[in-house]
């Protein structure tokens, strides 16, 4: 008999395969004494041993799969394993205080751990904790018997099934072995899920029990469209959803049609639809989806993907690099947003009760301004590349867009007083996703000169519900009047400075919200690449006075989330 489960579908798409569990085993141990300490150094020097050959094995294939850069993270791990100040110290524990190996090997590992973290100084070496821990992870396992699961050693078709995975896991994901992936944890606008769909891999988070009810090697059906998850599928099943996952391509393959086409709504009115980025690399997305500009370039990832700050040049070349893919199309770059849930090993920031809220994005740009001039710098060169436009995460007040945009002028005019060449035609603007910039939206919008809306951070602030929590997901409503208004005040906001609105949250490439947002005169809708074509198919049959009615409707007269959902559901005949 089969099992169904639900959970909140993140990406698009069916897969079958067999479960991989992504999952960390215990690696729990008692401290006992013992007496013979030249074979406890023995067991320790296998599982070094061990360890060493399963790293030579992981980064062969992580070189083969995912490129050099992403393999050297194992070097790291080896050459710890290879130095004698490491694990001398652990034999030298055993020794002399006659313990178990894994006892030994806690403590060292912890006094090397908490030394490594207190280099505040020295990044390098902060971000060491990490590869010291992971290595001890490894050694551990082998001490233990058990096996740690190794993503990279993947060489067959898998579902993916953890608690939850970090942006920089799901970034490492093989496309080729890799069919789908479910989580216990998220939601669908945490950063996994966001790049599950510009990775084009199906994906369901939020199911709260994936990993205690799906076992190793077990059957599963992912269905990425309505967060229906299927474990030990019946034949009548598998043969039910590979029929569904077929459609689905028949699906794409008409709205790939539409590719080259400008997007023009049943009244003829035009309107730009966006791709959102997280790397030069998600370029190719853009480009096969005909999206008609970048509307959000998430620069963290360049960050996230570097063992450390990356230098000026290193910025610029990515930068120019998506100037020049896209010629004379608009790149709105994002700068830095650290923190919430996406971190640096070598930046760490301070432990806090509520990421979300604490220190992060813009907040730490003005704070750690070395950092904002370096990207600032790298974004002005690369200017005049193409048609660069800048915007700023998390911006509450406008002081804090004054300061980020007389920092951006200084770094201006210190370039063009060196002779570099910069574009003298950059918009500014900044990203409005906390609620009191956009109850002030008149005010900011007599200053920036452009708005996009983040509803990601917008709906999580203006709902007090956390957008990756699974436990409190029935609150994160996009459709919810209050969300609407709000929209609509940043619109209205812009419109009468002659200013234009775009939207990068999640909920711009929405089958549902899109059509409000065309009812209340959006300029811009940016989204994964792979929404673009049916966003544009489902644009191109509906009238924007149409969609104004409606959206006035869903403002005045409607009071919950799912009473809009309904209406316009049966109003656009979804
Ligand atoms: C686009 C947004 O930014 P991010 O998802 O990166 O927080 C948003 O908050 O809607
Ligand atoms: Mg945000």
């Amino acid at each position: 008999m089969s099992e169904q489960l639900k959970g909140i579908a993140a990406s698009d798409g069916i897969a079958i395969a067999k479960a991989y569990r992504l999952v960390e085993p215990d690696l729990s141990f008692n401290k006992q004494a013992v007496d013979d300490t030249e074979n406890e150094t023995k067991r320790l020097e296998t599982a070094i041993s061990k360890s060493n050959d399963e790293l030579q094995i992981i980064r062969d294939k992580a070189k083969e799969a995912l490129g050099e850069e992403e393999a050297q993270v194992f070097d790291a791990h080896m050459m710890i394993l290879a130095d004698p100040e490491f694990t001398g110290a652990v034999k030298q524990k055993i020794v002399d205080e006659k313990v178990n190996a894994e006892a030994a090997l806690d403590e060292v590992s912890s006094q090397f751990v908490s030394m490594f973290e207190a280099m505040t100084d020295n990044k390098y070496m902060q971000e060491r904790a990490a590869d010291v821990r992971d290595v001890t992870k490894r050694i551990m396992s082998h001490l233990l018997g058990v096996e740690l699961p190794n993503p990279a050693l993947i060489d067959k078709e898998v579902i993916i099934v953890a608690k939850d995975l970090t942006p920089s896991d799901t970034a490492q994901l093989n496309k080729n072995f890799v069919k789908a992936f479910v989580t216990d944890l998220g939601g669908r606008t945490a950063h996994s899920a966001i790049m599950a769909r510009s990775l084009e891999i199906p994906a369901i988070v939020g199911s709260e029990n994936i990993t205690t009810e799906a076992t190793e090697d077990e059957m599963i059906i992912v269905d990425g469209i309505n967060g229906d998850i299927i474990l030990d599928p019946t034949d009548a099943e598998i043969a039910e959803y590979q029929e569904k996952a077929k459609a689905f391509a028949a699906q794409k393959a008409e709205w790939n049609k539409l590719k080259n086409e400008a997007t023009v709504t049943a009244d003829g009115k035009h309107y730009t639809i966006a791709a959102n980025i997280g790397t030069p690399k998600d370029l190719t997305g853009v480009l096969d989806n005909g999206a008609e500009a970048i509307g959000l370039y998430r620069t963290e990832f360049l960050y996230m993907d570097s063992a450390e700050l990356p230098s000026e040049d290193d910025q610029f070349q990515a930068y120019k690099t998506v100037l020049e893919s896209m010629g004379d199309k608009p790149v709105v770059v994002r700068t830095m947003d650290i923190g919430g849930d996406k971190h640096l090993p070598y930046l760490p920031l301070p432990e806090e009760m509520n990421p979300f809220l604490g220190y992060r994005a813009i907040r730490i740009s003005l704070d750690r301004q070395e950092i904002f001039r370096t990207q600032l710098r790298a974004l002005l060169r690369a200017s005049v590349h193409g048609k660069l436009q800048i915007m700023f995460p998390m911006i509450a007040t406008l002081p804090e867009f004054r300061q980020a945009k007389a920092i951006f002028e200084e770094e201006k005019a210190k370039l063009v007083a060196e002779g570099t060449p910069v574009s003298d035609d950059i918009q500014t603007g900044i990203m409005i996703e906390i609620p009191a910039a956009a109850v002030l939206a008149d005010q900011f919008a007599k200053e920036v000169d452009f708005f996009s809306i983040g509803t990601n951070d917008l709906i999580q602030y203006t709902m007090a519900a956390d957008r990756g929590n699974e436990h409190v997901s029935y609150l994160y409503q996009p459709y919810n009047p209050s969300i609407l208004r709000l929209v609509k005040n940043v619109i209205d906001a812009a419109h009468k400075e002659g200013k234009w609105t775009g939207m990068c949250g999640e909920a711009a490439g929405d089958s549902i919200m899109a059509p409000l947002l065309l009812g209340m005169g959006l300029d811009e809708y940016s989204m994964s690449a792979t929404s673009v074509l049916r966003v544009r198919s489902l644009m191109k049959r509906l009238s924007t006075a149409d969609m104004k009615v409606l959206a006035d409707k869903a403002m005045t007269e409607m009071t919950t989330n799912d009473e809009v959902a309904e209406m316009v559901k049966k109003a656009t005949n979804q």
